[in-house]
C-alpha cells in the first residue's frame, strides 16, 4: 500500500506541454529511393546539377526551320521551304537546317543545328519535299530552350519541403535516384498488462483476458503523425520484465511509449521503473481522460507513459504526443477543423480537470449543428468511433447547458456529421437498411431510450417496438420472437409457462430493449390467466434478472451452454443455427423526428424504407 501513487499535484496541460517540448527526439537524416520519397520531408537543399531540358526541344510536331524564312508568311501569302530530313525524340539529329530548308520534327525531339523555331504541322502543307508554311514565326516559337524548366546550378527545393507527387516529378527530372530526407522518429510501443492478448490469439474471458487495443491504435496514430511505430512484446506488471523491455525499446528508438500501469495500483510499476532507471519529469496531468500520464527520459530516449484505458491513451497521444512527433518528423501541423454547434443536452461535469470530451454532431432540420457528448467511459473503444471530435471543457466549468454554444475540434478536417442519425432498438432488419445508406450513424440503445431521445429532439430517427415513441412513421415491419433452445430442445420448452413452472434457466435481455418488452407483456398475460401478477411469475423464472446487452447475447449464452433458453428473434436463431420456440410477433417502427423529415439523410432513409419488403426478403421471421 505504501508504494501507491497519489495524484495530489496534477500538472496543468500547459506545464505538460512545456515538458514535452523539452524532450529531445530529433531523428537523423537518411537517403531513400525516389519511389519511397512520397510524404517524406527533404533534409537538405537540392540544387539542379543539370539543365532541364538539357537541349533545345521541339514543343510541337511540325517542321524545324529558320524563323527568318517565314517572315511575312500568312494563310493568303505562304512561303515554301524544302524538307531535308526528319528528327525523332530520343535520337540525335543527323541533319542541319540552312536558309530555305526545314526538317520534320516530333514533339520532344532536339531542334537541329541551324533551326531556331518549330512550326506546327497544322499550319503547313506538304507536297513531296516541298513544305508550304502559312504563318510567320519568331525565333524560339515552338521550342523549349535548354534550361527553361530548371537551369543547372538553380536552388530547386529547400530543406523541410514535404515531398509530394509534384516535387518527386521535379527530382526525377533532375535524375535523382535517391533523396536525403529526415528520418522518421522511431517510436517504440510497449503495452503493459498481464491481461493482454494480440489480435489473432485466443482470449479467455474467464481469465479476464482482453485483446490489446493500444498497441494498434497508437501505432496507427504514430504513423499518421509521421513516425515509425515499432511494437515490442507485451510486458506484464513485473518490474524486471518491464525494465528490460523499456530498455530494449529505448536503445532502438527516439521515443518510447508505454501504455497502462501508470495509475495508482500497487502493481502499476511503470513509473517506478522510469523514476529509478531514467528520469521521471512529470506524473499526472489535470485532464480527463488521461490523468495518470507520465513524461520522462530513459536510456537516451524520450519517454511518455500513456494510461491503459484506450480512450485515455489515444486522447493523450493526440493531444500531447502527436504534435511532438510531427515536429520531429518536420511535418507541418495538420489542418485542424472546428465546428461550432449547440449543445443538444445538458452535460454536467465539475471534476476540476480540463475535459477533452468526445462529442458527436447531428444536423438539425434547419441546418443548425447540434452537439451531444459521447461518453461510454475511457475503457470503451466506441467512445471515439461514435464521436466526431472533442469539446475542450475548462477545469472550472460545472456543466454545459442545453442550448449553449460549444466548439468541437473535429478528429480530422474530413470528418462529416452522419447523413442520418438513428437511435433505438437493434434490429437485424434495420441493420440491413443501414447497410444501404452512406455514412449513417446508429446507436443501439434500445426501444425505450430511442423513444426518449426522439422526444428530446436529438436524433433524426428512432427505431422502436410496438407502440413506443411518437414521430413520423417512415415504415414498420414485424419480427417473430420467442425462445432459443439447444438442438433437440432437451428440456421440451414450449412456452413461457415452462420457464415459470419448470427448472429452466433463462438468459434475458435488458429492460431497455423492445424484445424484453414483448416478453414482459406475454408474462403479464400469463399472470392474468393465473390471477397472479407479472412480478410474482418473474420471481419464479430462473435467470429472469440475468440481463444481457446485445440482441444475440441470450442466444449466444445458450450456444455456450450457459443457459437453457434465451430470449431471441427467429432471425437470430436462424443465423446461429439454434432451435426456436415461437412466442409472438412484434412490430418494429422507424419514426422520424417531425422537424427533420425534409433532411436529406432522412429522405434517403425513407427511400430505402419504401422498399423495406425487398430489404427484409429472406430474413427469417420478418414481414413487411
Ligand atoms: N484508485 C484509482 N484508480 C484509478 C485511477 C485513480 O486515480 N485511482 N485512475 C483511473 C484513471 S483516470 C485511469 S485513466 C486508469 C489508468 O490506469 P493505468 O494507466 O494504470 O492502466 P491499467 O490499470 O493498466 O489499465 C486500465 C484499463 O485499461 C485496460 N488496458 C490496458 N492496456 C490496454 C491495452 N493495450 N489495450 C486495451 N485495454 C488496455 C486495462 O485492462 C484496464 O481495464 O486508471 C483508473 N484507475
Ligand atoms: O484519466 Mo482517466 O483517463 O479519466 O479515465
Amino acid at each position: 500500500m505504501s508504494d501507491r501513487k497519489q495524484f495530489r499535484d496534477l500538472a496543468s496541460p500547459e506545464e505538460a506541454r512545456e515538458v514535452i517540448d523539452g524532450l529531445d527526439l530529433s531523428p537523423g537524416v537518411e537517403r531513400v529511393d525516389l519511389d519511397d520519397a512520397d510524404g517524406r520531408v527533404l533534409a537538405d537543399r537540392v540544387d539542379a546539377r543539370l539543365d532541364v531540358p538539357g537541349f533545345d526541344r521541339a514543343k510541337v510536331d511540325g517542321y524545324a526551320l529558320r524563323a527568318a524564312d517565314t517572315f511575312g508568311a500568312s494563310e493568303t501569302d505562304p512561303v515554301e521551304v524544302e524538307c531535308v530530313g526528319d528528327i525523332h525524340a530520343g535520337s540525335e539529329p543527323d541533319v542541319s537546317v540552312d536558309e530555305g530548308t526545314c526538317a520534320e520534327i516530333s514533339t520532344g525531339a532536339p531542334v537541329p543545328p541551324g533551326a531556331d523555331a518549330v512550326v506546327m504541322v497544322e499550319r503547313t502543307a506538304r507536297d513531296e519535299d516541298t513544305v508550304t508554311v502559312r504563318t510567320s514565326l519568331a525565333p524560339g516559337d515552338g521550342v523549349m530552350v535548354a534550361g527553361a524548366d530548371v537551369a543547372a546550378g538553380d536552388r530547386v527545393l529547400g530543406p523541410g519541403t514535404l515531398l509530394t507527387s509534384r516535387e518527386i516529378g521535379l527530382l526525377a527530372a533532375l535524375g535523382m535516384e535517391t533523396v536525403p530526407v529526415r528520418a522518421k522518429p522511431r517510436v517504440g510501443i510497449v503495452s503493459t498488462g498481464d491481461e493482454l492478448v494480440r489480435p489473432g490469439g485466443e482470449v479467455s474471458h474467464r481469465a479476464g483476458q482482453i485483446y490489446d487495443v493500444n498497441s494498434y491504435s497508437i501505432a496507427a496514430a504514430v504513423r499518421d503523425a509521421g513516425g515509425e511505430p515499432v511494437l515490442y512484446p507485451h510486458a506484464g506488471d513485473d518490474y524486471e520484465e518491464l525494465e528490460r523491455v523499456l530498455r530494449d525499446a529505448a536503445d532502438d528508438c527516439d521515443l518510447v511509449l508505454s501504455s497502462g500501469s501508470t495509475s495508482a495500483s500497487a502493481v502499476d510499476v511503470v513509473y517506478q521503473v522510469v523514476e529509478e532507471r531514467g528520469d521521471l519529469l512529470l506524473h499526472g496531468v489535470s485532464v480527463k481522460p488521461g490523468k495518470p500520464m507520465l513524461l520522462g527520459e530513459m536510456g537516451g530516449s524520450a519517454y511518455v507513459g500513456l494510461p491503459g484505458y484506450p480512450v485515455s491513451a489515444l486522447t493523450i497521444f493526440r493531444t500531447f504526443v502527436a504534435p511532438k512527433i510531427r515536429d520531429a518528423a518536420g511535418l507541418p501541423e495538420p489542418r485542424s477543423a472546428t465546428v461550432e454547434g449547440t449543445m443538444a443536452v445538458r452535460e454536467r461535469y465539475g471534476e476540476g480537470r480540463t475535459r477533452l470530451m468526445p462529442a458527436a454532431l447531428v444536423e438539425s432540420g434547419d441546418g443548425e449543428t447540434l452537439v451531444y457528448p459521447v461518453d461510454k467511459g475511457s475503457g470503451a473503444t466506441t467512445s471515439l468511433v461514435e464521436a466526431d471530435g472533442t469539446v475542450t471543457v475548462d477545469a472550472d466549468t460545472e456543466y454545459l447547458d442545453e442550448g449553449e454554444t460549444v466548439e468541437v475540434e473535429l478528429f480530422s478536417p474530413d470528418v462529416r456529421p452522419p447523413s442520418v442519425f438513428a437511435v433505438g432498438e437493434r434490429d437485424p432488419g434495420f441493420d440491413r437498411v443501414l447497410d444501404r445508406l452512406s455514412n449513417p450513424r446508429f446507436l443501439g440503445l434500445g426501444s425505450r431510450e430511442g423513444a426518449r431521445r426522439l422526444r428530446n429532439g436529438v436524433p433524426d430517427v428512432a427505431v422502436t417496438t410496438d407502440n413506443r415513441g411518437e414521430g413520423e412513421e417512415l415504415a414498420s415491419w414485424t419480427r417473430e420472437w420467442g425462445l432459443v433452445v439447444p438442438a433437440g430442445n432437451p428440456l421440451a420448452v414450449s412456452g413461457i409457462a415452462d420457464l415459470v413452472d419448470a427448472d429452466v434457466t433463462l438468459s434475458n435481455r435488458t429492460g431497455a430493449s423492445g424484445l424484453r418488452d414483448a416478453f414482459d407483456d406475454a408474462l403479464a398475460e400469463l399472470a392474468d390467466e393465473r390471477d397472479s401478477n407479472r412480478r410474482t411469475l418473474a420471481e419464479d423464472i430462473d435467470g429472469y434478472e440475468r440481463e444481457t446487452k446485445g440482441t444475440e447475447s441470450p442466444a449466444r449464452a445458450v450456444l455456450e451452454g450457459n443457459a437453457d433458453a434465451g430470449l431471441a428473434l427467429r432471425a437470430t436463431a436462424d443465423r446461429l443455427g439454434l432451435e426456436f420456440v415461437p412466442l409472438g410477433e412484434q412490430t418494429v417502427r422507424a419514426l422520424a423526428n417531425p422537424e427533420r423529415v425534409e433532411k436529406r439523410g432522412v429522405k434517403e432513409l425513407a427511400d430505402v424504407l419504401a422498399d423495406v419488403e425487398d430489404v427484409l426478403a429472406d430474413l427469417a421471421g420478418y414481414e413487411a
